[in-house]
């Protein structure tokens, strides 16, 4: 049993996020790639969030049509921080013996030493990880043994912040989230300037 946890703000989930996803699907063969929207993400204390029921719907409507695909909801129920070592212990439990491969970017790679209780991370999880915005994986000093599968993925250059900014500049968002998500971002009036 191999799991590919793919955690994030996801807010909201973009384009980036699901060729990510996808190209993960292809180069490693999950059984299942799970994705896990952050309840609290501790380091991102001032950023807007939209409400945790929309960023699920809006990851259901991103990741429809591909059975391997599921959206966990367990950090959005937990208490307190999103800590990733909680979660991936919780997964270790339910699913003894299986692989666990966590996804992440390289923006948060590099920021991977100052997670909570990282060591518990790198323990029970391979790293898979992918350049961002040009900029190419490496390992952040600090960051003790740890299991790393590059994927060399072309470059989608995209972010939520990006996508936020479009938004409040009243720009069409569907070519950045898709058309589903657009159109429940723009039903939902999520991300707008509150005048
Ligand atoms: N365009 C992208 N290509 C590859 N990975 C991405 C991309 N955008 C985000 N990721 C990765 O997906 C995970 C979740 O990202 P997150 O939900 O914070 O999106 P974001 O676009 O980085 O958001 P923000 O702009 O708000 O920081 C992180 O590991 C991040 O590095
Ligand atoms: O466990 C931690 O201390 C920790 C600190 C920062 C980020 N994370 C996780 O990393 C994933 C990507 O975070 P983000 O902010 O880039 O969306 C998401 O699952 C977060 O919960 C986890």
């Amino acid at each position: 049993m191999k799991l590919a946890l793919f955690g994030g703000s996801f807010d909201p989930p973009h384009l980036g996020h699901l060729a990510f996803a996808r190209f993960a699907l292809q180069a490693l063969a999950p059984d299942r790639l799970l994705w896990l929207p952050a309840g609290r993400q501790w380091q991102k204390p001032d950023q807007m969030m939209a409400a945790p029921r929309h960023r699920v719907n809006m990851l259901e409507r991103l990741t429809a049509g591909e059975p391997r695909f599921a959206v966990d909801e367990r950090e959005l129920h937990r208490r307190g921080p999103s800590f990733t070592s909680d979660t991936l212990r919780e997964f270790a439990a339910e699913h003894p013996g299986a692989e666990l491969m966590f996804l992440i970017g390289q923006d948060q790679y590099a920021r991977l030493p100052t997670w909570y209780r990282v060591e518990i991370v790198t323990e029970l999880a391979t790293l898979v990880v992918v350049p961002r915005a040009g900029e190419a994986v490496v390992t952040p000093p600090g960051l003790g043994a740890h299991r790393l599968q590059v994927l060399q993925m072309p470059d989608v250059p995209l972010s939520s912040t990006a996508v936020r900014q479009a938004i409040a500049r009243g720009e069409d968002v569907g070519p950045m989230v898709g058309a589903e998500v657009a159109s429940y971002i723009a039903s939902h009036r999520l991300y707008e300037k509150k005048p």
